[in-house]
Order: structure tokens, then C-alpha cells, then sequence
């Protein structure tokens, strides 16, 4: 298309969110005009769907759950006065809880305040304070934000080695909705241990984010933990960042989360409108829908121009691709339905993936997330010239116009999200928003975007794994002083089906110089 056609298309289809600093340019997506009018009975279920699930409808059938993350940021609308007072009070249990700590009004045994936050969770328990705690941080961050998000000792150890004598000061929050995830509750107990190498009472600095009465809970109930937070069972994982899971960690950092919450609710607000043209999520949805197919046969790269933004690929990966990646419809057809989501920021990835963007294999539509405001205080925070009457920041402009300008001239398609400036209540609107388009995008494609069988079957496989280890060292110390090549080792364990798995486990063991021996391809009880 002409500049001068595409500059019509671009204020044609301009989506602008006000109150909020936020556009949506969809001008660089090559849709026909007939496309909006051709998915309205689509878009208008969705709207429907949304609707139901706002009012507390069981949006998530196969959990028998209701889906009320939006509720959170407006518990007005909650479907009920418990629900409501409960959101309100948390909130507030939340905020008094973060000040007394501020104000230093509750303490660490061992030192005159706290310093550090130790945040142990995975997954939604983990991905949204990550992705708020990067964006919004800086050098005057009230308390510094660590995260345990894995099973890898090595990973624990560096961040406990980091923190080092700060251990004393250090207020661990261990989160997770359902209580009995392996992964933090792995990396709770080696904090547990960290403290108590180090003459330190856990229990005295360790808060709960859980589930009430999971196992989690009965656990800091047991141990008189400082403090336990609820999470409900009508807030999913991946959108449970405004509820205690975000507010806690990184109201503790000293983000403003009230703030957080005022623009998601905002974005709540637009994206509720019952007219694609004026409500960005409906179109954000429908271009998905567009560009894939409705199948997922296009990659979404994720490109924001703006360092702090950094893992918002991250965490829309997972809001996404949980919610949307299924095997099966609504209706149980077959579908294996799903949008592949990847991207770092622009303009490193220039100089890394936009090479194959622009002239390999033309599998992905873009979104570019672009923040107008160079830095926080504009006009007062230094800027220096790099040529004459030219910033940094016109440098990041002029890359992303460019990328933009290159993709598009090799038919690749994209679209612009305009951010005024990155604050709190901008991040809350881009995180809602992505929220709506993922709900819209569940309905246009009949999935159930609320629920995550697919997990499950890899938790299940390694528990079968961590049984046949047990198993292993039993017929291993059961036989002591005897080597068995592996075949042999299956064998003698009637478990020949087994003996890949076996190989993998013993060499894992023995590479880690406990349990079991391996010399010359022989193995034995160490
Ligand atoms: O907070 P929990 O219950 O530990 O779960 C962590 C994550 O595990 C999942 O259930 C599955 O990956 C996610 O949906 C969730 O965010």
C-alpha cells in the first residue's frame, strides 16, 4: 500500500484508550474491510461469553470454577457481597501489611528491618510479580525483589548466595495457589535449610500465598508463619497478578499497585463495549483471529521498544499459550488450538531474530509495543545528544519505524501498541487488555481458555519417574557390593520397558556423587 494509503488506514482503524495514554494501530494488518463485518455473530458471542463469565458464571466447567479476575480490580461487580468484601479486605489486609513492614512496625528477628523479598513460586505464581517488579523497579525500590521460580538447586544457591548475610533481613513469601506445586515447594525447603545454616528461625520471616487449607496453608498454620494471604479458587494462575500473588511481592518492593489496579479496571471498562471499533481487545482478538486463521497458524512475536518491558513476552507466553494452546473444543472435537508466543525487545532483537523475521519463513505477525516518554520525568531527567538534536530515545523511535517499515515492505504484518509513558497504571491497562483479547480469542475459537489439562500429564510423567528412582535405589541397596551394567540393572528390576528411563536416572544420581556408582559402565549402591 501507498504512505499516504496507509496513513488513512492507520487513522481509519486507530483504537485510543482514553484516560489511559494507550492506541491500537492495526493499519500494517492486511485484513479486507468485509473481515469485521464477517466475524460479528463471532465477536458478539464473545461479548456474550464475557459477560456470563463477569456475572460468575462457571467459565471453567471442567473445574467447576468461576473465572473472576476482573473482579479483583473492581469489586463492584463481583458476583456477591462475600466475594466482594472479601476482595476488599485482602486489599486492605495487603496494603496494611505492606506499610507496617515499610514503617517497620514488623521486623525480622535478627535486624532492624527487612530488606530483601525472597519470592518462591512458578508459573502465575511467579511470571506477573516478575514482569511488574522489571518494569516498575528502580534504585529507590523500598525492598529488593528475588525470585525462586524453578527446581534448580543450582539456580536456589546463587540466589541465596546473593543475598548472603542480607538473609537475616530477608522476608521470604512462598506462593502458590494450589499449595502442592513440587517446584516451590522444593525451593521453600531449600530456603528452609539456608536459614537454618545460617542460625535462622524460617518460620519468623516467612508469609503464605495460598489456597485456603491447602497443604501449603496447614503448613505455616502448623509452623506459626508471620502471615498467610488467601488465593481463590475463581482466580487462575496466569491471571492472578492483581490478587494477593502481585500485591504482595511487589507492593512490598514499593510499586504502586493501587495504581496498577486503576488502569486495569480502566482497560476493564473499554474493553467491555460492546463495539470493535472503539474496544481494543475485541480487535486485538480478531486480528489474532485473522492473522492465524483461527487455527494458530502464525507465531505472535512480541516486540516492545523499552527495556523494562523485557518479560512481558515471557509472561504473555504463558497468559496465552495456557489459556488458548488446547487439544480439545468445547464441543470435544480435536482441534489442538493455540497461538505460539515469543520476543525479548526491540531494538536488541534487531541484531539477533528480525533477520529471519524480515526475509525467512513468514510464520508470525508482530506486536510492537512502543512507549512514548523517553524516561520517567521528561525534560528533566538527563538526555545527551548523541548527534545534534538527537537522544537515545529518537535512535529507538527511528528503530522501530524501521523494523516496522522493513517487515511490512516484505509483506509481514504487524501491529502497534502506543504506550504515552510506563508507569503502574499503564502496565495494569496493557496486562488487562491482554486478558480480554485472550478471553474474546477462547470464544472466537469454541476452546475453554480457563482451564490447563495439558499440564498435568508432564507432572504426572515425572512423578511416575521420581518412583522408579525410588525403585532403583532400592534393588541397588537391596544388592550391595554387586555392579550390573544397565541392561542388566533393568532386568534384575523386572523393569526392561523401564530401561531408558533408568539410564537417565542412574547417570543423573550418580553424576551428583550420591547413591549410586558408576565406573566402567557398572553400576552400584554407593
Ligand atoms: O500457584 P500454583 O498452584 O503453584 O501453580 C503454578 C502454576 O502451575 C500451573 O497450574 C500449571 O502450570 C499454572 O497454571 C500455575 O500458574
Amino acid at each position: 500500500m501507498e504512505p499516504s494509503v496507509l496513513w488513512k488506514r492507520y487513522k481509519k482503524h486507530l483504537t485510543k484508550c482514553p484516560g489511559l495514554g494507550i492506541n491500537l494501530d492495526i493499519s500494517r494488518m492486511n485484513f479486507e474491510d468485509s473481515f469485521f463485518r464477517s466475524m460479528q455473530p463471532q465477536i458478539d458471542k464473545a461479548f456474550e461469553a464475557m459477560d456470563a463469565l463477569e456475572s460468575g458464571a462457571i467459565a471453567n466447567p471442567d473445574e467447576g470454577r468461576m473465572v473472576g479476575h476482573y473482579w479483583l480490580r473492581n469489586a463492584d461487580i463481583a458476583p456477591n457481597a462475600e466475594i466482594k468484601n472479601e476482595i476488599n479486605d485482602t486489599f486492605a489486609d495487603v496494603m496494611n501489611f505492606v506499610s507496617k513492614v515499610h514503617k517497620k512496625e514488623i521486623i525480622p528477628p535478627n535486624a532492624a528491618r527487612y530488606t530483601d523479598v525472597l519470592s518462591i513460586g512458578i508459573g502465575g505464581s511467579a511470571l506477573g510479580p516478575q514482569l511488574i517488579s522489571d518494569a516498575l523497579g528502580t534504585h529507590r525500590d523500598k525492598l529488593k525483589l528475588h525470585f525462586m521460580d524453578n527446581t534448580d538447586i543450582d539456580g536456589m544457591h546463587r540466589v541465596i548466595k546473593s543475598l548472603g548475610a542480607r538473609l537475616k533481613s530477608t522476608l521470604v513469601l512462598v506462593i502458590s495457589k494450589s499449595g502442592g506445586t513440587p517446584e516451590p515447594r522444593n525451593s521453600m525447603l531449600e530456603a528452609r535449610a539456608a536459614f537454618e545454616r545460617a542460625g535462622l528461625d524460617f518460620a519468623k520471616q516467612a508469609v503464605a500465598i495460598t489456597g485456603k487449607d491447602s497443604h501449603l496453608d496447614k503448613i505455616a498454620v502448623k509452623e506459626n508463619w508471620i502471615k498467610r494471604f488467601p488465593m481463590w479458587d475463581w482466580v487462575g494462575g496466569r491471571t492472578s497478578v492483581m490478587a494477593t500473588v502481585g500485591l504482595v511481592p511487589c507492593g512490598l518492593q514499593g510499586i504502586d499497585m493501587k495504581s496498577l489496579l486503576d488502569g486495569a479496571a480502566k482497560m476493564d471498562e473499554l474493553t467491555r463495549v460492546k463495539d470493535v471499533k472503539k474496544n481494543p481487545a475485541a480487535k486485538l482478538a480478531l486480528m489474532w483471529y485473522y492473522a492465524t486463521g483461527g487455527k494458530g497458524e502464525k507465531d505472535m512475536v512480541v516486540l516492545p521498544y523499552k527495556d523494562r518491558l523485557l518479560l512481558l513476552s515471557r509472561y504473555l507466553q504463558q497468559l496465552i499459550m495456557e489459556s488458548l494452546g488446547k487439544k480439545f473444543d468445547i464441543d470435544g472435537n480435536v482441534v489442538n488450538q493455540g497461538i505460539a508466543v515469543y520476543g525479548n525487545k526491540g531494538s536488541t532483537d534487531q541484531h539477533a531474530f528480525v533477520q529471519q523475521l524480515r526475509e525467512g519463513v513468514n510464520n508470525f505477525f508482530a506486536t510492537f509495543i512502543v512507549v512514548l516518554q523517553d524516561t520517567a520525568r521528561p525534560g528533566r531527567d538527563p538526555e545527551v545528544d548523541v548527534d545534534p538534536d538527537v537522544t537515545s530515545g529518537d535512535y529507538l523511535n527511528g528503530f522501530w519505524q524501521g523494523t516496522r517499515t522493513a517487515l511490512y515492505e516484505e509483506g509481514r504484518e504487524s501491529m502497534t501498541i502506543t504506550c504515552d509513558k510506563m508507569d503502574a497504571k499503564t502496565l495494569g491497562a496493557l496486562i488487562a487488555l491482554y486478558e480480554r483479547a485472550t478471553g474474546y480469542y477462547g470464544t472466537l475459537t469454541n476452546i475453554n481458555a480457563y482451564h490447563q489439562p495439558g499440564v498435568e500429564a508432564g507432572k504426572k510423567a515425572a512423578a511416575t519417574v521420581l518412583e522408579l528412582q525410588n525403585e532403583i535405589i532400592s534393588f541397588l541397596q537391596s544388592n550391595k557390593g554387586n555392579t550390573f551394567n544397565i541392561d542388566e540393572l533393568a532386568a534384575g528390576m523386572g523393569k526392561e520397558d523401564a530401561v531408558e528411563s533408568i539410564f537417565h536416572i542412574v547417570e543423573h544420581i550418580a553424576a551428583n556423587k550420591r547413591l549410586v556408582k558408576k565406573a566402567r559402565s557398572q553400576y552400584s549402591a554407593l
